[in-house]
């Protein structure tokens, strides 16, 4: 296998590569750009027009996915797998990744979209070079482009795979790609209505791309990955990878779950207090009238929407950055 492949020893060691670009007997140029950050070039013959990003460990003890990037890439090292998209694979946050940890001293994926400048620190630096990396990459004209950012959740969830999918004024969701994430393995879907700082909507609003957060499972360490099943997800990356995709039935969706953001609720002081159990599962659902939440000065988020679910529930966030998701169900009437 070129060596190249092992983007993810590389990463876990701090180490550049000796040789910065190999090439497969297939003509597939690998090109390491960055720490955690390589890109790969189908011979031009063969080049499909897809632009695939593919992101993990923006979170660095999301290990399930990347697990999976570190399996695709190795296919692609030893000629297993045979590109047809130009793809990206980044390793979000090397040094968490190193100490299994969500972050260091600032969640990554709350600094995108212009937030990382507000900022200082490494991750900082990092979502700035994550933004740079990802703008370049998609900076092609006249081609298709995709990001997946692949992700686990802290707690486990009554829908175990889900997808975020990004929102940007007068830009409709799509059905295709719905279709899509659906023959992936993803069950429901949560149609966002405002816009975001985490990289999947940087990659949708700023540069273009269908973009999508996928929640795969539940966080556990390197090794201890066997409950999260993304057999599917790697079948169809493959296929996306390989431009062999089966045709897509998009008419019915085929029971996917769609969902749209009803609030987000927003941890504002130190004296915030969520009234969930510590084991809640994502896609909970609450009572209308239950308290939900209480902040300073009385603040309380009492739920008044009929059939609503939290996902993401998270009283430990730093002030002014989301500590859950309320969600409603919706229906597929408005995707282009
Ligand atoms: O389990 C949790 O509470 C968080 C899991 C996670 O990291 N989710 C992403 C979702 C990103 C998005 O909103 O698209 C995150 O919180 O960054
Ligand atoms: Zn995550």
């Amino acid at each position: 296998m070129l060596a190249l492949g092992k983007l993810l020893e590389l990463t876990l060691a701090g180490r550049e590569p000796a040789e910065k670009t190999q090439l497969t007997v297939e003509g597939v140029r690998m090109r390491w750009l960055s720490e955690g950050a390589l890109e790969v070039r189908p011979p031009e013959a063969r080049d499909n027009g897809l632009d695939l990003l593919l992101s993990a460990g923006i979170h660095g003890n999301e290990t399930a996915p990347i697990e999976l990037l570190d399996r695709l890439l190795h296919d692609i090292a030893r000629g297993d797998l045979k590109p047809r998209a130009r793809i990206l694979f980044l390793f979000g946050n090397p040094e968490a990744i190193r100490r299994g940890e969500r972050f260091i001293e600032q969640d990554v994926n709350r600094l995108f979209n212009g937030r990382h400048e507000q900022s200082s620190g490494s991750e900082a630096l990092r979502a700035c070079e994550l933004e740079r990396l990802a703008a370049s990459f998609f900076s092609l004209p006249d081609r298709d482009r995709l990001h997946y950012d692949l992700h686990t959740a802290i707690r486990g969830s009554k829908i175990e795979q889900f997808a975020l999918y990004p929102w940007k004024e007068d830009r409709q969701h799509s059905r295709r790609e719905l279709a899509r994430l659906r023959a992936a393995g993803m069950e429901a879907v949560l149609l966002q209505n405002k816009p975001s700082i985490v990289f999947s909507s940087y990659t949708y609003d700023k540069l273009g791309a269908e973009s999508f957060t996928l929640e795969l499972g539940k966080a556990r360490p390197f090794g201890q990955n066997s409950g999260v099943n993304v057999n599917l997800l790697e079948t169809r990356l493959k296929q996306i990878i390989e431009g062999n995709e089966p045709p897509l039935a998009e008419a019915s969706l085929d029971g996917l779950q769609l969902f749209s953001v009803a609030r987000e609720i927003i941890k504002h002081s130190d004296s915030f207090r969520l009234n969930l159990p510590a084991d809640i599962e994502n896609f909970s659902e609450l009572e209308v009238g239950y308290v939900l939440a209480e902040d300073i000065a009385q603040t309380r988020w009492i739920i008044e929407e009929k059939g609503a679910r939290i996902i993401f529930p998270n009283p430990k966030v730093k002030n002014g950055l989301r500590a859950g998701i309320l969600i409603v169900p919706t229906t597929d009437e408005n995707l282009a």
